[in-house]
């Protein structure tokens, strides 16, 4: 079953066109990566899919639900960060996700667990007690992370989660994401990185003008086969 499906939506702000009828979906089990150029739309159907933005035509749904007026038992299966984590800088870290865990529902016994388990797993032990504010940006992302997924989601959607990561937090976000799927998690993020998607994903969406153009598999010649799409795209729309 596809637990992120958006079908046709169309957004509009002001005069100009975000979303123009997108439509894909991320099953449960799977890792879909969006790409696309600056402007593409990709954090728009983001914030669609969190229930931040209204579309203007079309639908979203997250675990059966309008992400706009999701039951409180759906929304603790569902994790996300897109734009502002969910992080208060005067918590340290793992203050910050043990109240992550107890928002989302995990009962009281698994939450101290679930809490040190993904500080490990981030690689953000030697931070544990410190305030949120005093991280560096690449850990601060980590912590954002961390707070959207210690509770075991059952989607999960992220803005380009690793813009602020070394190459380490890289890998350790790739194989956290990974497991969540391998675990029946369907996860979508939007990157600009067609290499490391290709590490991650299962399925490649293409966004351009605020609608799938296309879809790669992840593999050779990626970068090559994103532009033919998106000239292709541009080409059809000037014609
Ligand atoms: N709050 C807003 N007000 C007006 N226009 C907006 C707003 N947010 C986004 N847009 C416009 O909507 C379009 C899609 O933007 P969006 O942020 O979804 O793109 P993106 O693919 O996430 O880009 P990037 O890769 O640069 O993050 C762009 O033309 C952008 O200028």
């Amino acid at each position: 079953m596809s637990a992120l499906p958006l079908h046709q939506a169309g957004h509009r702000f002001g005069d100009r066109d975000a979303l123009t009828g997108l439509s894909f979906a991320a099953a449960h089990g799977e890792v879909v990566a969006m790409v696309g150029l600056n402007g593409a739309g990709k954090t728009t159907a983001l914030r669609v899919l969190t229930g931040r933005l209204r579309p203007d035509r079309g639908t979203a749904r997250v675990l059966g639900e309008d992400p706009a007026t999701m039951r409180p038992t759906t929304a603790r299966r569902f994790g996300h960060v897109v734009g502002a984590a969910l992080v208060s800088g005067d918590l340290t870290v793992v203050e910050n996700l043990r109240s992550a865990a107890s928002l989302h529902g995990l009962p009281r016994a698994d939450v101290e667990h679930a809490s040190a388990d993904v500080v490990h797993r981030l690689d953000l032990d030697a931070w544990a007690d410190a305030p949120a504010r005093t991280l560096s940006a690449g850990n601060a992302q980590r912590l954002g992370i961390a707070c959207a997924v210690a509770h075991s989601p059952s989607a999960l959607v992220l803005d380009e989660p690793t813009s602020a990561l070394d190459p380490r937090g890289v890998v350790l976000v790739r194989e956290l994401v990974r497991s969540l799927a391998d675990d029946g998690a369907a996860v979508l993020v939007s990157s600009h990185h067609l290499d490391e998607v290709a590490r991650v994903a299962d399925r490649v969406v293409v966004v351009h003008g605020g609608r799938v153009v296309g879809e790669l598999a992840p593999g050779d010649e990626m970068e090559r086969r994103f532009f033919a799409m998106v000239l292709a795209a541009d080409a059809e729309a000037d014609a």
